[in-house]
């Protein structure tokens, strides 16, 4: 068991609601257990400072909306990245010991429910099933079990459809797994997830055979027991297809990065998706004062990490916990710019009150908007990212036009339309606007299909046929919804300053094969093949349909492949840095928007 910080563990930030400051995991590599511990205990005991956080903002909000106040209670204690509660860091960087004693505190999870789900989902008891530690299984399920009252936590499942078991079998966690089987019994071996996957099915991918075998067995036993012989997961799992050797393994894992690659590029084409193909406006999703607030906190940030902040640069590792409690911001470090970014932004955990406000607003409102709209069904949404930018015209005047990196993408003005000018979200091409005002969705629970395109300040001069793009303007709070696969960017902003609150939005695809029909499809294509494929090449006829693809971006920018896969199958987002804003798009910059007409 690791007793120090491994750089591979997960980089995350706490910030200390009692002193400001940020204690980071990367300041722990290296340094004991014990360290983090007592780092922990020295700002949970407030031993640490007086408050610098301000207080939520004035709730001015209609009663449904969400506001600071409605947002999980403040506690006394910190919050960390994502927030997700110090035990639920410590569990992701396998930090076995220090959770353990976590839990034996009674702390580390600070109020949330043990079975609450997580980042991505997950649940604690999913990051337990990962250490492959029996004691922090067992004390995790019993504090989960306690919560519920029940035994359901072994059977939740992440967004993706994964178990606990599925994650301690993907794990290779094997005293995991037989913890989680011992508590839950045999016929969690026999859950599918949104890939059609058992757990014996994941260990074997994950190059864990003997498990698989384990689990395989636990599900025919089970599927036995059921239904007297053969349920689903028993097909491809007993003992009529048999074990796979390495060779089929190894093809099917490349099969698996080409199919993801594959669909995921499908999943943003919009081709024949006439819901997507309008825009939305929701006047009012935040009142102006809950616009301000957000405002103040992401500029409080701001000030601390500096915009495009990135945990990469050395200057905001400077930020160490135990520091003694600053006068000023003024006087905190800089984080070093980055040099040719196309944005000025910042992510918005950074600023982690907002971020939870602006959290609980997308998952309540926001996206199940989204949903109706755009046709699709609620749980396929999955938020990826939230950010501010600033806009104004000595830093990032405007955003050259391009796709988002999701599907959907919506965007708040956090600051008065009057305080700039110029401006917009805007589409290459004129599209349906639909607004709907916060009576409407808020109390009827109805969309408002009134056209209320707001203006379409295109290029100078000319008649309609010389515009080059469309804006839409929204106002103070409102959130502007689109199909992010449409062209757009943001229009020049020639005079003050505009600050947009943006978030992706991802749909989840579900694989169309069980794997036990792609492998029965792979034998049969590869019993039929001519040639025998090089021993180190993928056999051609798998790599053929992507090959003949232009390479995506995204493949050439370092850490982007993980965001890629992360869309399908396992959903727990590992504790991740918000990537550079570079990394968000996939065409960047195709041509820069013209200047708004003066
Ligand atoms: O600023 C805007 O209105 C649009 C921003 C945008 O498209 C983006 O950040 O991807
Ligand atoms: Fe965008």
């Amino acid at each position: 068991m690791p007793t120090v910080m491994t750089p591979s563990a997960a980089v995350a930030a706490h910030r200390c609601k009692h002193c400001g400051g940020i204690l980071l995991h990367a300041d722990l590599r290296h340094r004991p257990v014990s360290f983090m511990d007592a780092a922990l205990a020295h700002h949970l005991r407030r031993a640490c400072c007086t408050p610098l956080l301000p207080a939520p903002p004035p709730t001015t909000a209609s009663p449904t909306s969400t506001s600071p106040a409605a947002a999980p209670a403040a506690d006394g204690a910190a919050r960390w990245l994502d927030f997700e509660p110090p035990l639920a860091a410590l569990l992701r960087a396998q930090q076995v010991e220090a959770a353990l004693a976590l839990l034996a505190r009674g702390e580390g999870t600070h109020g949330l429910s043990l079975d609450a789900p997580l980042c991505g989902g997950a649940t604690l008891l999913h990051l337990a099933a990962r250490t492959d530690s029996v004691p922090l299984v067992d004390a995790t399920y019993s504090a989960a079990a306690a919560t519920r009252g029940s035994q359901d936590c072994v059977h939740r499942n992440t967004p993706g459809g994964r178990t606990p078991l599925h994650e301690a079998a993907a794990h290779g966690a094997r005293q995991a797994a037989a913890a989680l089987i011992a508590r839950g019994g045999e016929a969690l071996a026999l859950a599918l997830d949104w890939e059609g996957c058992t757990p014996a099915e994941l260990a074997r991918r994950h190059g864990d055979r003997a498990l698989g075998g384990v689990l395989a067995e636990a599900a025919a036993r089970a599927a036995g027991g059921a239904s007297g012989g053969g349920g689903e997961a028993g097909e491809g799992e007993g003992e009529g297809e048999g074990a796979l050797s390495e060779e089929e393994l190894k093809v099917e894992s490349q099969w698996r990065r080409a199919e993801l690659k594959s669909r995921r590029r499908l999943a943003l084409k919009i081709e024949g998706r006439e819901s997507l193909r309008a825009a939305h406006i929701l006047r009012q999703i935040w009142t102006v004062a809950e616009c301000k607030w957000v405002l103040e906190q992401t500029l409080d940030a701001a000030a601390m990490e500096g915009w495009q902040a990135c945990l990469s640069c050395p200057a905001s590792l400077l930020h160490v916990s135990l520091r003694p409690p600053f006068a000023s911001t003024a006087s905190l470090p800089q984080a070093k710019r980055h040099e040719n970014h196309s944005t000025f932004d910042i992510a918005l955990w950074r600023a982690p009150a907002a971020f939870e406000f602006a959290r609980t607003s997308l998952v309540s409102t926001i996206i199940p908007a989204m949903s109706r709209v755009f046709d699709i069904p609620l749980e396929k949404l999955v938020l990826r990212e939230a950010f501010v930018i600033r806009y104004s015209p000595q830093t990032q005047a405007s955003l050259g036009v391009h796709r988002d990196g999701t599907l959907l993408s919506c965007n708040i003005l956090l600051n008065q339309p009057s305080d700039f000018e110029g401006g917009g979200t805007c589409f290459s091409w004129p599209i349906e606007v639909h607004a709907s005002d916060g009576q409407t969705w808020r109390e009827r629970g109805e969309w408002c299909t009134t056209a209320d395109y707001e203006g379409s300040s295109g290029a100078s001069g000319g008649g309609s046929g010389d515009k080059t793009h469309w804006a839409v303007h929204g106002r103070q709070g409102d959130c502007v919804i689109h199909c992010g696969q449409i062209p757009h960017g943001a229009g020049t902003v020639t005079k003050g300053v505009r600050f947009v609150l943006v978030a992706f939005v991802d749909e989840l695809v579900m694989a169309e094969e069980t794997p036990h029909e792609r492998r029965s499809a792979l034998r049969s294509r590869a019993s039929s093949a001519v040639s025998t494929p090089a021993d180190d090449a993928p056999p051609e006829w798998l790599l053929a349909p992507s090959a003949a693809e232009p390479p995506e971006e995204a493949a050439s920018i370092p850490g982007a492949s993980a965001r890629r896969c992360i869309s399908f199958g396992a959903l727990d987002l590992p504790t991740v840095v918000a990537p550079e804003r570079k990394l968000r798009y996939r065409d960047v910059s195709i041509k820069r928007l013209p200047q708004a007409p003066s």
